[in-house]
């Protein structure tokens, strides 16, 4: 399909130019040469990181819709806001809601979202799908195991918010041992408490938690320590989102796997491997 790329521009079918105007608005212009006289679908793939990344699909699905095309289909690397799908604390927005809502009204024939926090995400915004991070887990542990030949190793769920899509990946793959793990955060304060293996001695396997975002990263560095207590081998952290907002380093973690849904990566820490999510966003 006809697609419009703005995760790669220099992959992209559609030809376009983007810039921000002075004021802080994102534009567009589409080079319509490079249209096709006969246009049917096509397809936006973009990262909602900000208000201006949801703001600009939109921007863009306007221009497309003015330039002929009937059905436009809109794929999602990360989408912002897809942590508070719910109201947290009396006085706080349900801003899933709303994202989902502005997305909702541009009218976009089918949404996909990569790895969406939640199935409140899908549930929200019409006539969409999410990708699931199984390929994704599964090249990370791959990568991992031919640089660093893991004998024993476990998948780690490392909350009750994981544990599902832990369990649906473990059965995809075949992992035959799944580490069930708890946390809890104070959703008024952020803080995190009460982290727990619910597991044996694990004998020194490598375990791999899966998780959809790293934000500040407390919640792995949380379970890694407990995990040790628990005599775990390397402890490695596959995230798709990876957002690192207080850097790479996370205590008690060896090496992390992500994906480029988020941020791109300049200069690469040793040991992050960042694969590219434009391999799981279309088939
Ligand atoms: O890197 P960190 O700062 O620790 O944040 C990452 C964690 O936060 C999110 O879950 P959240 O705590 O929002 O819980 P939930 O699954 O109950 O929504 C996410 O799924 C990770 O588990």
């Amino acid at each position: 399909m006809l697609t419009l790329n703005l995760l790669e521009p220099a992959a992209s079918a559609i030809a376009f130019e983007r810039f921000l105007f002075p004021d802080g608005q994102p534009h567009i212009t589409i080079k319509t040469e490079s249209l096709p006289d006969h246009r049917e679908s096509c397809r936006i793939i973009t990262r909602m990181a900000n208000a201006n990344d949801v703001l600009l699909a939109l921007l863009v699905h306007q221009t497309l819709s003015t330039l002929g095309f009937e059905r436009i289909e809109l794929v999602i690397s990360y989408l912002t806001g897809a942590r508070m799908d719910r109201v947290m604390t009396n006085g706080e927005p349900f801003s899933l809601k709303v994202i989902a809502g502005i997305i909702n009204m541009a009218g976009f024939h089918k949404v996909a979202v990569f790895d969406p926090h939640s199935n409140v995400s899908t549930a929200l915004l019409n006539r969409s799908h999410a990708i699931d991070n199984t390929r994704f887990v599964s090249d990370a542990i791959q990568n991992d195991q031919a640089r660093f030949p893991a004998g024993n190793w476990c998948l780690v769920s490392p909350d009750a918010g994981a544990l599902k899509k832990v369990h649906d990946v473990a059965q995809v793959i075949g992992a035959g041992h799944v580490v069930e793990c708890l946390k809890t955060r104070d959703v008024k304060t952020g803080k995190l408490s009460g982290f727990k293996v619910f597991d044996g001695d694990l004998a020194g396997k490598t375990c791999y938690i899966a998780d959809d975002i790293c934000d500040g990263g407390g919640t792995f560095i949380g379970i890694a320590g407990q995990l040790r207590k628990h005599n775990a081998g390397r402890v490695v952290l596959i995230v798709s989102h990876g957002i690192f907002s207080k850097g790479f380093s996370l205590a008690g973690i060896d090496a992390i796997y992500t994906t480029d849904s988020f941020r791109t990566f300049d200069s690469v820490h040793d040991s992050l491997t960042v694969l590219p999510v434009m391999t799981y966003l279309t088939r």
